[in-house]
């Protein structure tokens, strides 16, 4: 496989009159964790389902693993895996049985099943119907049955939707050790906080539209209320600070005094090379870049309706 795991252009999705994507364009290194940020109903799903070949896009094309979505799917899908947000386990199945049903589709042998039991920390639940188990039960089964074939790259729409805070962490260090292991990741999330800690790479989807792509520090310094805060010894220095920094404001301690900016280093140079002109020097300096819920008001004009539950 090429350096890039996915690459996607102007990719169109309508259903009926009702335009779902239009137009999106990504970029998946491999051997990265790229993520797909958007609100209920963004287009999410839509772009999984578009680019694991179980849906026909109306425009646009993708390469996934090297392959062509339309002229080679089956190649496509060879090098994936996919787990849904509706688990496709079956409940009436015990976990055993359903890693050997994806055993048997993918003719993988048997022998890998042990392995992804203990990997998931499944084993001694094995015999037990999957509708005994809990949420994150089912979603480390559901993943389980999708490393079965040793896929080169993984769909994860929405893994953590519904998990505890417990179980969501657990599934945050189950996806970071396959990227570790060489696998390429492509998350759908409405969690911002998920993203933020999980992905190389985020593009923010609204309506059908990329509205940002980047890592999180990428993105987070785009919008306006990235500020350097430099803490003086006393009073006096910070209000010399300020007169010598026409931008800067001061906090009402008194000694700190917030600078406008990307925290770039160009800019942090410059300032500190102005104080150190005047003769005064910060104690202490930090970059502030504002959070991604910040980004997602910025690009969107909307706050993120999933942050209360993903700081629940
Ligand atoms: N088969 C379909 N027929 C008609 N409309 C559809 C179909 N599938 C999806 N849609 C619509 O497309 C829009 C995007 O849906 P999609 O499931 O891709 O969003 P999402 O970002 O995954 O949201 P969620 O977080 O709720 O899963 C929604 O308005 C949805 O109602």
């Amino acid at each position: 496989m090429s350096d890039s795991a996915i690459e996607v252009t102007g990719l169109r999705k309508a259903f009926g009159t009702k335009v779902v994507l239009d137009g999106i364009d990504l970029h998946v290194p491999a051997g990265t964790i790229f993520s797909l940020l958007g609100p209920n109903g963004a287009g999410k799903t839509t772009t999984v389902n578009l680019l694991t070949t179980l849906i026909r896009a109306d425009g646009g094309s993708a390469r996934v693993a090297g392959h062509d979505l339309i002229k080679n799917a089956r190649g496509v899908r060879a090098a994936i895996g996919v787990t849904g947000q509706f688990a496709a386990v079956d409940d009436l199945l015990t976990g055993q049985e359903n890693l050997q049903l994806m055993v048997d589709l993918k003719r993988a042998g048997s022998a890998v099943i042990p392995g992804l039991l203990e990997r998931f920390d499944l084993t001694g639940a094995e015999q037990k119907a999957v509708a005994t188990y809990s949420g994150g039960m089912r979603r480390k089964l559901d993943l389980a049955m999708t490393l079965v074939g040793a896929p080169q790259i993984i769909f994860l729409d929405e893994p953590t939707t519904g998990l505890d805070p417990r179980s969501r962490r657990t599934m945050w260090d189950i996806i970071r050790d396959l990227v570790a292991g060489g696998v390429t990741i492509f998350l759908t999330t409405q969690y911002l906080e998920e993203a933020d800690q999980l992905a190389d790479r985020i593009a923010v989807l609204d309506q059908g539209r990329i509205v940002a792509q980047g890592t999180a520090a990428e993105l987070k310094r785009q919008i306006p209320g990235s500020h350097v805060r430099l803490r003086f010894g006393d009073p006096a220095a910070a209000e010399a600070a300020a007169r010598v920094v026409p931008s800067a404001t001061r906090d009402d301690d008194g000694v700190t005094v917030r600078v406008p900016g990307d925290g770039g280093t160009a800019s942090l140079r410059e300032l500190l090379n102005r104080l150190d002109d005047h003769g005064t020097h910060a104690e202490e300096l930090s970059v502030h870049t504002p959070d991604l819920d910040d980004v997602f008001l910025a690009l969107t004009g909307r706050s993120h309706p999933a942050t209360e539950a993903s700081t629940r």
